[in-house]
């Protein structure tokens, strides 16, 4: 695995910090899959990563590389081929684990309101207590007016706002985001990441982020890995040297460009990799 050091001239509030625990530890997972007709497919792996306490990972790769793959497979939600797993949890809350998928995984059938409240129902809270969580989630994230809506009456962005009220409303250990933002329009999506920045510095969960934008792992990210060609695995693991708290104005630092250079250099060859796969299939 490439390893690519922050810039030296920067000083790094990660290099003065003391290693995070560990929370959740992959450890040669790999996954393959049998789709119809075709041959087997080696989505995943082998692949190590290491997530310490509290932190916030970004993870960028090639389309179809086995990102969702590999998130799945650290929400329970599908099992390894090989390889395995650990994730520490406390053990005081019954959903310790959040995910926010790419297709929104919100009920149609149930209401904004009843889809924001759901974790928090299974959860068991008072519903005196879980209606001020849902009004509050509904606020931050532009909804209070659209609460009694259905799904179906909602474009794409609240559909995913909805989503991501879900999945923070539980206030999981351990939350797990799918190209969040990716159906969002570019200034709803700036809002939002700038609201994600600040409620992770508040609360400092640890997240694990899928996206294809190296500027939002840059922006959000402690550290952002970078995945190879599926078989997905990590080939660059760079840490983000700008300090917390921090805002959007990192987006204009002259080191987010080079930073954004490095990642794109590691990236590049396995764009390139994937798409000449699918185009010989
Ligand atoms: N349930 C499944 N059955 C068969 N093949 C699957 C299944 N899930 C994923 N795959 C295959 O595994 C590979 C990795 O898929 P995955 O969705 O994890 O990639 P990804 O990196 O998240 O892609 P994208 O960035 O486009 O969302 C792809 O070739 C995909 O077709």
């Amino acid at each position: 695995m490439k390893h690519v050091a922050p810039l030296t001239d920067v000083d790094t509030a990660a290099d003065a910090a003391p290693a995070a625990p560990q929370r959740i530890a992959v450890r040669q997972a790999t996954r393959s899959f049998v789709a119809g007709r075709r041959a087997k497919v080696d989505a995943l792996g082998p692949l190590d990563l290491s997530i310490g306490d509290a932190e916030f990972l970004c993870v960028v790769g090639p389309s179809g590389c086995g990102k969702s793959t590999l998130l799945k497979i650290i929400a329970g939600l599908l099992a390894p081929s090989s390889g395995e797993v650990a994730i520490e949890v406390s053990g005081d809350s019954r959903i310790p684990i959040a995910m926010v998928f790419q297709d929104y995984g919100i009920y149609p059938w149930k209401t904004v309101r009843a889809n924001v409240d759901l974790g928090l129902r299974l959860s068991g809270r008072p519903i005196a207590e879980r209606r001020e969580i849902v009004n509050d989630w509904l606020g931050r994230l532009g909804l209070t007016d659209f609460a009694d809506a259905y799904p179906g009456a909602l474009s794409g962005g609240m559909r995913q706002r909805v989503s991501i009220a879900r999945a923070l409303a539980i206030d999981p250990e351990v939350l797990l985001m799918d190209e969040p933002f990716a159906a969002l329009d570019a200034q709803l999506r700036e809002v939002l990441q700038d609201e994600l920045l600040a409620i992770w510095q508040a609360r400092r969960r640890t997240v694990v982020f899928v996206t294809h934008s190296l500027e939002e792992a840059l922006l959000l990210g402690d550290r952002v890995v970078v995945m190879s060609a599926r078989p997905g695995r990590i080939i660059a693991d760079i840490t983000v040297p700008f300090e917390r708290p921090r805002s959007g104005a990192v987006r204009t630092d002259p080191l987010f460009a080079k930073l954004r250079g490095d990642l794109w250099a590691s990236l590049h060859s396995e764009v390139v990799a994937q798409f000449d796969t699918g185009r010989q299939k």
